[in-house]
């Protein structure tokens, strides 16, 4: 747990849409909270930022502990990692900038084996912890997020120095406590991969066809076509994981197909990166799982169309 007298020092890495509203929400709990921004770091620095929250109202934090540079923040307990997977490769040396000795990196990305390509750049001294965050948040300008719905982050234990099962649940455990403390619905995951593979059968129907479709959540599960798709790459998803050891629990895929259709018409983040054309994060939600799947005898061929339509578009866009 975390106790009032111990509050550890936590830094944003990349503070966007994920990055600013969960640092944002510990700040306002009384954290003290470092955020790394790129492009919108003079705008934050000067004005900010600010939550839009359909749950929360709008919740501001001004002055913002921000910084252009890891070199500068203080030595960090907790580093949240809320960049995009399209730019982990170049995170790591921010991250050992800016980390205490010891310290706990938790991964906020969608995806899969998004750790991997992180862990092989970090000192084998740094924990590294996964957190798959069940939100709706997008950037609306700089510094400026809105926050439709959900927000819960659960946390689980991926590689470092913590020996034996107890000790890794026990900073698993530490890392959900940090989110509770701020009013964020945070379970521990006893298995990271399971986890990463079940958010998948949201996230491989929804963002791809968000961007291919040109449609949000609210029109996609209004359609007799749209939602037969959905449920066809979904069913891959559990085929998939099922080949690589994930059982997902019963009526799984039906049970993120009914919490969809109760949701406000929600453009995933692919979307908005294509939108702005950034890189989609194609390697992290498709790729990998597709390499997973295929290297344990499964192939996935309506997966396999959607990457290879999105890889179409993601090189005609950036
Ligand atoms: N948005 C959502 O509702 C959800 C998102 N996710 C996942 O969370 C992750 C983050 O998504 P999201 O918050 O939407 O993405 P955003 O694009 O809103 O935020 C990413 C932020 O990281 C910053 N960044 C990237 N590289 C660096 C760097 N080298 N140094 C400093 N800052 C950097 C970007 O800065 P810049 O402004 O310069 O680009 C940007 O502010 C993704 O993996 C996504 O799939 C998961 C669940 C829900
Ligand atoms: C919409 C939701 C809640 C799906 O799990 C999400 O977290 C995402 O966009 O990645």
């Amino acid at each position: 747990m975390v106790g009032a007298d111990s509050k550890p020092v936590i830094g944003i890495i990349g503070t966007g849409a994920i990055g600013g509203f969960y640092g944002l929400m510990l700040a306002r709990a009384g954290f003290d909270v470092h955020f790394l921004l790129r492009s919108e770091f003079s705008a934050v620095a000067e004005r900010g930022l600010q939550v839009d929250s359909a749950v929360h109202g709008t919740l501001t934090l001004n002055p913002v502990q921000a910084y252009a540079k890891a070199e500068d923040m203080p030595a960090c307990d907790w580093l949240l990692v809320g960049a995009k997977t399209t730019s982990s490769a170049g995170l790591a040396p921010a991250i050992i900038a800016a980390a205490r000795p010891g310290a706990k990196v938790l991964v906020l990305q969608n995806g899969l084996d998004v750790e991997d390509s992180l862990r092989e750049w970090l000192p084998d001294s740094l924990h590294l912890l996964g957190g798959l965050c069940l939100i709706c948040v997008h950037r609306e300008g700089p510094g400026h997020i809105t926050h439709q719905a959900l927000g819960a982050v659960n946390v689980g234990y991926h590689s470092g120095p913590a020996m034996g099962d107890a000790a890794r649940m026990a900073l698993v455990e530490e890392g959900a406590s940090l989110f509770r403390a701020a009013g964020i619905d945070s379970q521990a995951m006893a298995n990271l991969q399971q986890a990463r593979w079940q958010k998948l059968v949201w996230n491989i129907p929804y963002n791809g066809l968000s961007v291919l479709l040109g449609a949000g959540t609210t029109p996609l599960m209004a359609d007799a076509d749209s939602r037969a798709l959905i449920q066809a790459l979904m069913a891959e998803v559990v085929q998939g994981a099922k080949a690589c050891g994930h059982d997902m629990p019963p009526a799984y895929a039906e049970y993120l197909f009914t919490m969809t259709e109760k949701m406000p018409d929600y453009w995933p983040s692919m979307y908005h990166d294509f939108l702005h054309k950034r890189p989609l994060e194609l390697e992290a939600i498709y790729a990998r799982p597709l390499a997973a799947a295929k290297a344990a005898g499964c192939e996935l061929p309506r997966i396999e169309a959607l990457y290879r339509t999105l890889g179409f578009i993601d090189r005609r866009n950036t």
